[in-house]
């Protein structure tokens, strides 16, 4: 009677796992990107130590402040630059590859049963494609480097059932948005959850991504979507190794239960200065917007960069757009199957991959007193700029937002 959770610490610690119990496990593969990286290998040198436990294992994407904004971070890219070169770390992909999440997941590192974990918080996103994929500290990530092991809580596990057919602009992001309004900001402290019913399946890879991705928002470890077949099919030809998947036994544990309607949901909107203060978007639709960004872990993918396409096709946008596609291949994809060309002829503009204006670093952040309608997952205060608001919706809602300047219900242009 185990949680997926279980049954993958259980494979990564060599023995019986079971949740609230403490485990040393194995990491299967480790992340680290521009931002956390410096801290996890200056607290590596600190160790004293040479070289990492196993360079094929650690994934280093460069996201954050892609290009550099400063020379100060164009140095510290440089260090690490050369730390990864000595190391003999093959996976590494320097600016404008993507954001980390992203990109772990379209080169096959992010499997069923695997135990995956990044110096990010959102690494939580590999539990689309039921990992464990978690998020720990620069210097726990240095421990990984070290030994490929860390210790772990095994969480207890929610489980999320979502049912019924979403309507027409309904997207994955509203769904999640319910779901963390639903459950609170705090309702998953360091538990798992496991996400059910046909609403879940129904999903694209890209909208289980979306998903899993916010699990934290409600103080998630992990988010994990069990494995089918649209889960093998995306890793055929990726996966970088065997992987075997893992499913909860019929009278696995779970610490609550939520139920989610799918069928009557209506767009959602998290509004300012909290990722749980959701609401139907009609209560805040009229609220004047300065600035629209499309893109992030979040709804970087070519499926939303799709979805505001089709809505901006042929149109103005009557505010700033940024869209920032969440790879390399994203933005080839789209560039090659003409959504770059409607997103820009409608007025977008089109940045480099990666986090762009997301936590406020550059390209994109807002002024004082300004309002932005983003795709991204945290609206924290300050976030995207002192003084600025973040309200989050989803590619739908943002697109519709961009053609009249205030929040507006896709249902609705
Ligand atoms: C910079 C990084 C540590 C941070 C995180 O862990 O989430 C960032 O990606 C974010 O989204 O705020
Ligand atoms: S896109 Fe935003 S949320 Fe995602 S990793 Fe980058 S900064 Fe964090």
């Amino acid at each position: 009677m185990s949680t997926i959770s279980e049954k993958i610490f259980s494979r990564a610690s060599g023995k019986e796992a079971k949740a609230n119990e403490f485990i040393m496990a194995n990491v299967d593969y480790a992340m680290a990107h521009d931002g956390t990286s410096v801290l996890a290998v200056r607290s590596f040198k600190k160790m004293g130590l040479e070289k990492v436990w196993d360079p094929k294992r650690i994934v280093i994407p460069f996201d954050h402040l892609t290009p550099a904004n400063t020379e100060t971070t164009a140095a510290l890219h440089h260090d690490i630059r050369e730390w990864i070169a000595e190391q003999g770390i093959p996976n590494f992909f320097d600016v404008g590859e993507g954001i980390c999440h992203q990109v772990l997941p379209e080169n096959g590192f992010a499997m069923p049963g695997k135990l995956v974990v990044g110096a990010d918080s959102h690494s939580c996103t590999y539990g689309a494609f039921g990992a464990f994929g978690t998020g720990v500290g620069a210097t726990d990530m240095s421990e990984i480097f070290a030994a490929g092991k860390l210790w772990f809580k095994v969480p207890e596990t929610i489980k999320v059932t979502a049912r019924g057919k979403l309507g027409k602009h309904v997207l994955a992001k509203d769904m999640t948005l319910k779901t963390i309004g639903t459950v609170g900001a705090a309702g998953a402290t360091y538990k798992a959850a496991e996400f059910y019913g046909d609403t879940i399946t129904d999903l694209s890879i890209s909208g289980r991504m979306t998903l899993c991705n916010m699990a934290i928002e409600m103080g998630g470890k992990a988010g994990i979507v069990p494995p089918d077949k649209k889960t093998f099919d995306f890793l055929e030809g990726r996966a970088v190794e065997e992987y075997e998947p893992v499913y909860a036994d019929e009278d696995a544990e779970y610490c609550a239960e939520y139920d989610i309607d799918g069928a009557d949901l209506e767009p959602q909107v998290a509004r300012p200065h909290q990722v749980d203060n959701v609401c139907d978007v009609m209560e805040v639709a009229g609220t004047k917007v300065d600035q629209v960004f499309i893109g992030t872990c979040t709804n970087g993918r070519l499926e939303d960069l799709e979805v505001a396409a089709d809505l901006l096709k042929g149109e103005k946008v009557a505010v700033r757009t940024l869209v920032i596609p969440a790879s390399r291949s994203v933005m080839i994809e789209a560039i090659r199957n003409g959504t770059a060309e409607l997103l820009l002829e409608a007025g977008a503009t089109l940045g480099t991959p990666g986090c762009g204006p997301c936590l406020g670093g550059h390209m994109g952040v807002i002024g004082e007193g300004e309002v932005c309608i983003s795709t991204a997952n945290r609206n924290f205060r300050g976030r995207m700029g002192t003084g600025g608001q973040i309200y989050l919706g989803s590619p739908a809602t943002a697109a519709a937002s961009a053609l009249t300047g205030e929040i507006t219900d896709p249902r609705t242009v």
